[in-house]
């Protein structure tokens, strides 16, 4: 890979890097691998037609898109998805998520590539906490998904590389109604658990599982309740080999303890699962739990809720997104801010009235 980055000019690494697909396509590429043109972005009706006929290029340059925050891809992207809006909702939506080794990806490898062998189309994303915290991208892997990758019937969004992206932070939903007017019916979205991003993936999934290793005993004393209480599914992985045994003792110990928890979804019993992802044992039980819950909610009404509930949370996590980068990129709140900052360390300034002066220069500016 590194042989064929030096060919490219340091222009279109910075395009690549930005993510900003629009931007450049090799011209000919077999004819000449150095010529590179500019190509012209594309109308609304291309990105809309495009997505909907699941071409998977356009698909994956409508997410670069409706990722960019600069003002006029936002608008493109605005009308795309308006257009798009008939054709959204019609998935089944399952969160992810489990701590580094838990096995994810190969669970999802294993997971996904038996639901395209089932004639579903499976799109993975990924919300990755740290991408732009620690520069680390560590989901949506495509080389450890290999053979889903390569799956005519799947998409998989990988998660921006190593900090490239700055503070560009993933539109996940966004990119959920994208592939979901693209015809993919059953959406992934890989988190790692880490805390915060588990309650950010439960805000927008239908189903959320969560996937642990054996040792139940110590993992379940230093398991936070509040993210037990998000899952609608436990499994345990690598229940194999020696480990087998242990997996099942495990299942046992977290039954009797989700028991007494409240339940993430009304109606419906959180319990424990075994599978093995690297053998693909247990991937089939796992999928016919979550169509009993697809089942059991929409005949209750709970799923239909859930999903206005989520659209409802998404217009404020919006607006405070909105206002977090409003505030934050405004160019007199960006030249006062250290030196306000400065002030509070040194104890000359309150944060109260730090924080009050700050809004009085952002609102003054404003208007
Ligand atoms: N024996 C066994 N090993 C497994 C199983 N699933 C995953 N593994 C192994 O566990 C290791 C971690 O698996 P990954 O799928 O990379 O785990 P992950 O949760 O995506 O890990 P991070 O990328 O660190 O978040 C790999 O070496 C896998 O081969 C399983 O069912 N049985």
């Amino acid at each position: 890979m590194n042989g064929e980055r030096t060919h490219r000019p340091e222009w279109v690494e910075k395009e690549r890097e930005n993510e900003f697909a629009t931007a450049y396509v090799k011209a000919a590429a077999s004819a000449s691998p150095k010529r590179w043109v500019k190509r012209k972005e594309r109308s609304v009706k291309e990105y809309v037609e495009g997505v909907l006929n699941n071409d998977r290029t356009i698909l994956a340059q409508a997410i670069t898109l409706v990722e960019s925050n600069a003002a006029k891809h936002m608008d493109i992207a605005q009308q795309v998805l308006n257009e798009l809006l008939p054709h959204v909702g019609k998935s089944v939506r399952i969160g992810i998520t489990g701590v580094p080794g838990a096995g994810k990806s190969t669970f999802i490898e294993a997971f996904g590539t038996f639901l395209c062998e089932r004639g579903h189309r499976v799109a993975v994303l990924a919300v990755d906490p740290s991408s732009s915290l620690t520069g680390g991208s560590i989901l949506g892997d495509k080389t450890r998904m290999e053979t889903l990758a390569r799956h005519p019937r799947a998409f998989i969004r990988p998660s921006p590389s190593g900090g490239t992206l700055g503070g560009v932070h993933r539109k996940t939903r966004e990119t959920m109604m994208l592939c979901e007017a693209a015809g993919y019916d059953i959406i992934l979205v890989e988190t790692v658990g880490v805390g915060q991003s588990e309650f950010v993936v439960r805000s927008m999934v239908d189903f959320f599982l969560m996937l642990v290793l054996t040792g139940a005993g110590d993992e379940l004393q230093g398991m936070k309740r509040g993210i037990m209480e998000l899952t609608d599914a436990i499994v345990i992985n690598k229940a194999d080999g020696d480990n087998k045994p242990k997996a099942l003792a495990a299942q046992k110990e977290y039954n009797q303890f989700l028991h007494y928890l409240r339940p993430a979804t009304p109606g419906w019993e959180t319990k424990a699962y075994t599978c093995s992802a690297l053998l693909g044992e247990g991937i089939e039980e796992i999928w016919r739990v979550i169509e009993k819950f697809v089942e059991t909610t929409k005949r209750s009404g709970v799923f239909d809720m859930r999903r206005r509930h989520q659209q409802k949370d998404w217009i404020y996590s919006m607006i405070k997104d909105y206002l977090e980068t409003s505030f934050f990129s405004h160019p007199a709140v960006k030249e006062k801010l250290p030196i306000i900052e400065n002030n509070v360390i040194s104890g000359r300034q309150s944060v109260t009235s730090a924080v009050r002066e700050l809004i009085q220069v952002y609102e003054s500016r404003e208007s």
